[in-house]
């Protein structure tokens, strides 16, 4: 059951404890407990409120950030000096419960390098897929429209735990990105799925939406009947500071979790028997381990913080794809078409809608089209840059459409627009966070370090220029009527690209996997941490390198195969 004060817990040890409520860790949660003999803590720092709006419109989703449910941490974004925003759930959920929603695997490619960095062919796409059928319940949408020819019912799963369906609510915007695919010989062809393995071309996106309501990794795994369990406790408002160890000279055996529910004033310690999971996503996992004594030895001992396992990749290795907003000004006076300047008039019409019978524009997540590219591959930038995709179905770029996101931008002009952005989906840039005090409540040091390879500069301004021809297609003539970006150089591109670059959002690795024995890296391919006994680290951090995806359903997969891990080493 779900509490809120550590004092209604009537047992300070537990078989588990998981920190972390959002994407990886509510999977651990529920696949742990389907054992009714297994004990299992939750500890979340956010709150939870089943009928937060906030969290349940999707329509609302972009306005979650920077709200009460955002961490707010700020990172050096590595361009012109400039910091950002780097947003991540403060919540139950996590970042699932204010994420776009978008339903995105990677490729088959993107999971047989990872089989191939860490050595465990069961990180492989084959290998994977009755993981990704556990997570995935393919729905109607909201509208129940016909979705034959708008995905491949083969690639699915439909008895998973984690709702994902098609668009309930359908742009003119869309129409026309779906017009220019079927145009013969087009640089951008129609894909009836990019979730099968092949991601390339324009499709119709999938999201993590039921009957056009949000689902959210607590919504899902921790739905009303796994959350009633008696075997399942989730403490809200819990604060991990530091996971301990054992006893004192057992330095690398670790079992105690402390907490703080009073800002720091108290410090609370329960023990896992088994094991610690530690899901607290890229930035507060590593954060939490660099707090206990784990990272880099010298630089923990120059913040005055006494190293017990010394891991040097801790922290390391943040990988962040990079998004530049791209507004077009369009010729439409529908108001469904856009995010126009009576969005906010027109906000509370549809929001009255979604609550009479969960229909209309507030149904649809983040994208309801997808359009991944790959870049010229005989551009000579090749001759000294590897290619940072994982292979040649691959795609580098995502060109995110936006139509009806009311509130994302902060509008550049009177006149009505859309959004055709291009994110960089696979950067070859490292960035890295260190903590910034040894104060354990202090948000730590984020450097994203956007854009600091020549390659990821060269595929930003390819990409630009890959919307441009997209939007230059037959079917938007007449709807587009203005580029905002007047850059055309290489170099007023660059500078345009610094001074607007942000970050997509989708961090990954500093608490990466390597192969048994690997001198870098984090955990073991079975996520152990290395060097260590009893501590698991089951999130996004663990990923090498990021994706060509937007991350949630990559952590899913990796969640539920950890699940999986767990209980064969513990004969669960
Ligand atoms: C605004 C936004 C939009 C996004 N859009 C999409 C999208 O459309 N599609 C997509 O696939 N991905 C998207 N993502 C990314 C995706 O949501 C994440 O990759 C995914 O949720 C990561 O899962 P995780 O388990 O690693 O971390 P999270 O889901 O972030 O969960 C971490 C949890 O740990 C908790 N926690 C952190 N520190 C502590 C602590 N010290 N003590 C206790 N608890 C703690 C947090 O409160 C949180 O609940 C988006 C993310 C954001 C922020």
């Amino acid at each position: 059951k779900i509490i809120e004060h550590a004092g209604d817990l009537n047992t300070q040890s537990f078989d588990f404890v998981v920190i972390g409520g959002g994407a990886a860790g509510n999977v651990i949660a529920n696949r742990l407990t389907e054992n009714a003999d297994v004990s299992v803590l939750l500890l979340e720092a956010g709150g939870f409120d089943e009928d937060d709006l906030l969290v349940n419109v999707p329509g609302f989703f972009f306005n979650t950030m920077g709200s009460r449910l955002d961490w707010n941490y700020t990172a050096q974004i590595g361009q012109n000096n400039r910091t950002g925003p780097l947003t991540r759930g403060f919540v139950l959920g996590g970042s699932t419960a204010i994420n776009g929603m978008v339903y995105t695997r990677g490729t088959s490619e993107d999971w047989d390098r990872y089989a191939d960095l860490t050595g465990d062919s069961g990180w492989s796409w084959d290998s994977v897929q009755p993981y990704i059928r556990k997570n995935e319940r393919f729905t109607p949408p909201a509208d129940n429209h016909n979705t034959s020819g708008q995905f491949d019912p083969a690639v699915h799963g439909f008895n998973g735990i984690n709702s994902v369906t098609l668009f309930g609510f359908l742009h003119h915007l869309d129409e026309l990105i779906i017009e220019t695919s079927q145009i013969p010989e087009t640089e951008f062809p129609f894909n009836l799925d990019q979730n099968s393995g092949h991601q390339l071309g324009i499709g119709w996106s999938q999201s993590t939406i039921f009957n056009g309501t949000r689902s959210s990794s607590a919504a899902s795994y921790l739905a009303p009947p796994f959350r009633q369990r008696p075997n399942l406790h989730i403490l809200l408002h819990a604060y991990v500071t530091r996971i301990l160890p054992a006893t004192t000279n057992q330095s690398h055996s670790f079992s105690g979790v402390e907490f703080t529910q009073d800002a720091g004033e108290t410090l609370q310690v329960v023990t896992a028997t088994k094991e610690v999971i530690l899901s607290a996503g890229t930035i507060a996992s590593p954060q939490i381990l660099l707090n206990s004594g784990i990272g880099d030895s010298e630089s923990l001992s120059e913040l005055g913080i006494s190293p017990l396992l010394h891991l040097p990749s801790v922290g390391q290795n943040l990988t962040e794809q990079a998004l530049l907003a791209y507004i077009w000004v369009v010729n439409s006076t529908d108001p469904r078409d856009f995010a126009g300047p009576n969005a906010t008039a027109l906000t509370a019409e549809y929001l009255e809608q979604w609550k009479e019978t969960r229909t209309g524009p507030l149904v649809n997540g983040g994208l309801t089209t997808n359009c991944f590219l790959r870049l010229p591959d005989n551009a000579s930038i090749f001759e000294s840059f590897e290619d940072p995709s994982a292979g040649p179905n691959t795609a580098r770029i995502e060109v995110v459409f936006s139509s009806s996101d009311i509130g994302m931008f902060t509008v550049p002009t009177p006149d009505n627009f859309i959004g055709a952005s291009p994110n960089l989906l696979t950067p070859a840039s490292r960035g890295f966070l260190t903590l910034n005090t040894s104060n354990l409540l202090d948000h730590p040091l984020i450097n994203l370090n956007l854009l600091s390879s020549e390659f990821d500069m060269f595929a930003m301004r390819e990409g630009v220029r890959s919307v441009r021809r997209l939007m230059e297609a037959p079917p938007f003539q007449g709807f587009i009527l203005q580029s905002t970006i007047n850059a055309t150089t290489d170099e007023e591109l660059d500078e345009y690209i610094r001074e607007n670059v942000v970050a997509g959002l989708h961090p990954v690795g500093t608490a990466s996997m390597s192969p048994k024995g690997a001198d870098w890296g984090v955990v073991d391919p079975d996520l152990k941490l290395k060097g260590a006994e009893g501590i698991r680290v089951v999130d996004a951090s663990v990923l090498p390198l990021v994706p060509a995806a937007h991350t949630q359903a990559p952590v899913y997969i990796v969640a539920e195969r950890a699940a999986d891990l767990i209980k064969a080493a513990w004969y669960l």
